[in-house]
């Protein structure tokens, strides 16, 4: 739907190491759960530190458009429920905006048109249609664009699908579940579901609004979530900080031998950007976690990993960044879902590294990535915040490296390019809505 010029960003080389203090602004999945569970809720409540952002902005967009009544000044927002009424959706290339509003759209009076960018039709979808078809609902398509007949309630019920293609399939119908005549029931079967902590998130962000849950932490019934019946209440919220997208920063210590803090880092958190700390602990680097934050002191050498990212695939694109700059070679495992995110991403990588004359074999479960002396040359984002932002960690120590199109970074981290610039100057990094503290 959107078209965007591409140009080319020329990546900042790092003449020494970056020592910098670098305030996120608010984490897009908590934000967009926040969202759509105060669009359900029984009163106005409000979101303080919310991430703006293309994906968030496309949320508040499509949830207004629905019904609800969304005002405030920048990263503080009121979210007032309505009626839930047909519309139009644009899910631009926003995962959490195409998967969790079809089933808030099929509690509307009336049909909720679905489109997004090119690149989102081929995103993973079906599975949430199906999934809302079998409790109920009647939707036209399979895939965008598609139309969901909103009958004003749904009933809800026992549901099987498989989500090894996107945590997002089950944290979805979680979140509307409360409003479903019989809440409902998932059981996952198939290939071992990727992403947990963001379903952990789900859960921990429904209990918080009084949702009842039974996870298979507590029920022991391995891949089933249960949601019963019941009003969601309206809860203030403070948003944490965005945590994957702080990862670029913290790899620009770890590469280049310097020292970067973020403040705010939560002591107790169900982000998966906190893996980003044994990550960067088992490459070399020294990590420490306190009350002022989290600081991040590069080593001298670099260690490649092997590692499982299919809890948290999202980092992927950082620890490949990483692994191309790292001494010695890396295995990025369980991975394979990466292939339906914002583009083939391990496609992608590979052909962004191998063309600065790095060498990366793909696997059906990920990749592996052998260092080598890398050139300058184009990298090529994709339409792809954190292929943009992986460009970025790899110019900081490869001379000559343009990103094309880094202002995709606005889909979760709009002036991404400012705040790098910021940290290789010395300058106080903050984003646009910096996180309140
Ligand atoms: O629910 C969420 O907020 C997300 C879940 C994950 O999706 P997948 O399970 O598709 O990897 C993650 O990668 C994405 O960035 C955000
Ligand atoms: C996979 C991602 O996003 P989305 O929410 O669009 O799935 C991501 O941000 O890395």
């Amino acid at each position: 739907m959107t078209s965007r010029t591409a140009s080319r960003w020329a990546a900042p080389y790092a003449a020494g190491p970056v020592q910098a203090r670098v305030i996120l602004p608010g984490s897009k999945s908590l934000t967009n759960r926040a969202l759509v569970l105060s669009a359900l809720a029984t009163g106005p409540s409000t979101l303080t530190g919310a991430l703006r952002s293309r994906d968030t902005d496309l949320m508040i967009a499509g949830l207004r458009g629905l019904g609800a009544d969304i005002v405030g000044d920048g990263t503080t927002l009121t979210v007032t429920p309505g009626p839930l009424h047909g519309g139009a959706v644009d899910c631009g290339l926003a995962g959490t905006v195409l998967r969790f509003l079809p089933p808030l759209a099929a509690l509307a009076t009336g049909p909720v048109a679905f489109d997004g960018d090119e690149q989102a039709r081929r995103r993973p979808l079906g599975t949430v249609l199906t999934a809302l078809r079998t409790l109920g609902a009647r939707v036209d398509g399979d895939g965008l664009p598609f139309v969901v007949h909103g009958g004003g309630s749904l009933a809800g019920g026992v549901v099987t699908i498989d989500a090894s293609g996107s945590s997002q399939f089950v944290s979805a119908l979680l979140l509307s579940a409360a409003r479903f005549e019989h809440g409902v029931v998932i059981h996952h079967v198939g290939p071992s579901v990727p992403s947990r902590p963001h379903i952990d998130m789900t859960v921990d962000i429904l209990r918080s609004a009084g949702v009842w849950v039974d996870s298979p932490a507590e029920s022991g019934a391995a891949d089933t979530w249960q949601v019963a019946p019941g009003p969601i209440r309206a809860v203030d919220r403070v948003i944490e900080p965005d945590l994957s997208n702080a990862t670029p920063f913290l790899a620009a210590a770890a590469v280049t031998g310097g020292v970067v803090r973020v403040p705010a880092w939560p002591l107790r958190t169900t982000q998966a950007g906190d893996a980003i700390r044994r990550i960067l602990d088992q490459m070399g680097a020294t990590v420490q976690l306190d009350d002022a934050g989290l600081t991040v002191r590069g080593p001298d050498r670099l260690q490649g990993i092997d590692i499982d990212l299919h809890d948290v695939g999202e980092l992927a694109p950082t620890v490949a960044a990483l692994a191309a700059l790292a001494a010695t070679p890396s295995r990025l495992r369980g991975i394979a879902h990466l292939r339906g995110h914002e583009t083939d991403r391990l496609a992608a990588l590979a052909a962004e590294i191998d063309g600065l004359g790095g060498r990366v074999t793909v696997h059906p479960d990920g990749l592996t990535i052998t260092p080598t002396s890398l050139r300058g040359g184009c990298w090529k984002s994709y339409a792809d915040h954190r292929m943009a932002t992986a460009g970025a960690i790899v110019g900081l120590r490869v001379a000559g490296v343009e990103v094309d199109n880094v202002a995709t970074t606005a889909k979760t981290l709009p002036g991404f390019a400012d705040m790098w610039a910021a940290m290789l100057a010395g300058d106080p990094v903050a984003g646009p809505g910096k996180h309140a503290r």
